[in-house]
């Protein structure tokens, strides 16, 4: 689905990384790992295409992507149902009702048409998260997807990204905490590559 050829990246004179090169395939959940700094942001957003310049080597996309970046994009004047909507309108048509049926899988029922900047930084999250369920693209590339979610969101999201990779699509994400789940997570260290 995905194939990074030779990556290389240094910012403010450091290496983060030199000749990286990796392939990820249908059915793999992949974890970047690395320590504060170590460059797992910037991997991801080479590898979803959103840093065109400013690194080294190539990546070559055999598959549809949709990105999930770190930092909550919701706007606050909007609702959850309206800031999805907007969110999701790229990837296709989809109705009233699969949006909504969306955000009650992430525990915002009730909530579809509050302001958003009434509801707390977990659900703020979450409402990105809803985008998921909507997501007809087969390769997901998640930045710190766990990130203010209360135990039983992260268990829920565990459970689809498996759902997703079981399907035969893919998942790279960057956390900082292990998986608890009963699939095979594939580590991928900047320096040494994709773990087999
Ligand atoms: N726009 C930028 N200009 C210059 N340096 C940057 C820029 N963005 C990130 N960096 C630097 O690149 C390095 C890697 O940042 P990055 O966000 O990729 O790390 P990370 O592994 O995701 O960290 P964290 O675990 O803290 O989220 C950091 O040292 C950071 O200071």
């Amino acid at each position: 689905m995905l194939e990074a050829v030779d990556l290389g990246l240094v910012r403010g004179g450091r290496d983060l990384f030199q000749q990286l090169s990796f392939e990820v395939g249908p059915g793999q959940l992949v974890q970047i790992e690395g320590v504060n700094g170590a460059g797992k942001t910037s991997l991801l957003r080479i590898l979803a295409g959103l840093s065109r310049y400013g690194f080294s080597g190539r990546v070559i996309r055999h598959a549809p992507l949709m990105y999930l970046g770190h930092h909550s994009a919701v706007k606050g004047m909007l609702t959850p149902r309206e800031n999805l909507a907007w969110h999701i309108s790229g990837e296709g048509s989809y109705s009233p009702g699969e949006i909504d049926d969306a955000l009650a899988r992430v525990g915002l029922y009730g909530y579809e048409d509050v302001p958003s900047h009434a509801l707390s930084a977990g659900q703020h999250r979450r409402v990105n998260l809803a985008r998921l369920y909507l997501s007809r693209a087969p390769l997901w590339l998640l930045d710190e997807p766990f990130t203010a979610i209360d135990k039983g969101g992260v268990a829920e999201l565990e459970a689809l990204l498996v759902r997703h990779a079981t399907a035969g699509n893919a998942v790279i994400l960057t956390s900082h905490q292990s998986l608890s789940v009963s699939y095979p997570v594939a580590m991928l260290d900047l320096l040494t590559g994709l773990a087999a």
